[in-house]
């Protein structure tokens, strides 16, 4: 299934947010969304999983989720949002629950995604046993579950420390390439963005319009950090940003 985003505007009473916004997340690609604090790239995401109606335009869906897909778009979050009470097991079996799979396919399901975020021996852990980048591996773990056909991942890894990002950063690569996932990823870290995305949203300060669409040529499995031409890429999107933002503080500086 692929989403397209035509057109879209939206506005929090007379506050404009997002301007014609229009972009497409192709099946097994992962999108990156970046841009300057305040932008709107949340809101975007929230109208991308239907959580909220935008202004005007719209999300449209193409072609059918995958027949096993319990939820089509799935959030994951930067706070990991686990129960602290549920093991990592109980955490992951919660989103299957009303769907009445019958026990064996739930365990089937939960054994698979434990084993792809290799979590297989935490099964039984609490969070509370459990490290920060561990925890959001549940959280992945959790959505994978439900088989979905979006992904939409709000600053991931932000609430990880720099060696956790590096190494959960790794994690989604190999996940990815193992089996291919469809996923819009909202992120302020550049070098996230050029390490995990197929194509780079590069949005305006408030209101959000496309300033650049970056598509990186370098499959994702073969990208090495810190390699010349992704520092570049990184270069060129930083530059794009920093032009933003000193615009925003020229405009301050005028009222
Ligand atoms: N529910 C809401 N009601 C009113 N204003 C809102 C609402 N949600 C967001 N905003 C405003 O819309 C603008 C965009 O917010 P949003 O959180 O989407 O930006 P962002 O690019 O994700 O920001 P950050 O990078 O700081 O997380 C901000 O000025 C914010 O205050």
């Amino acid at each position: 299934m692929d989403l397209e985003i035509r057109n879209l505007s939206h506005k929090y009473n007379d506050l404009e947010v997002l301007k014609s916004i229009s972009l497409e997340i192709r099946s097994g690609q992962i999108v990156c969304i970046v841009g300057p604090s305040g932008c709107g790239k949340s809101t975007l995401l929230r109208m991308i999983g239907g959580l909220e109606q935008p202004t005007s335009g719209g999300v449209y869906q193409i072609g059918e989720p995958p027949a096993d897909s319990l939820n089509p778009l799935t959030y994951i979050f930067q706070d990991f949002a686990l129960l602290p009470w549920r093991t990592a097991w109980g955490n992951i079996s919660l989103v299957l629950e009303e769907h009445n799979l019958g026990a064996e396919a739930v365990r089937e399901r939960i054994e698979n995604v434990l084993e792809r975020t290799r979590l297989t021996e935490f099964a039984n852990a609490y969070p509370r046993q459990l490290s920060g980048g561990m925890k959001q591996r549940v959280a992945i773990a959790r959505a994978l579950a439900v088989n979905p056909a979006v992904l939409l991942m709000d600053e991931p890894l932000s609430a990880l420390d720099s060696q956790t990002r590096e190494l959960l950063m790794d994690d989604f690569v190999a996940l990815w390439q193992r089996e291919a996932f469809t996923a819009c990823y909202v992120t302020h870290n550049l070098a996230e963005a050029v390490a995990l995305g197929h194509k780079i949203i590069v949005l305006s300060r408030r209101p959000g319009v496309i300033r650049n669409v970056v598509e990186i040529p370098v499959p994702i499995g073969e990208r090495q950090h810190g390699s010349p031409e992704l520092i570049e890429i990184q270069d060129q999107l930083w530059e794009m940003m920093r032009e933003e933002a000193l615009s925003a503080d020229r405009e301050l500086a005028d009222v």
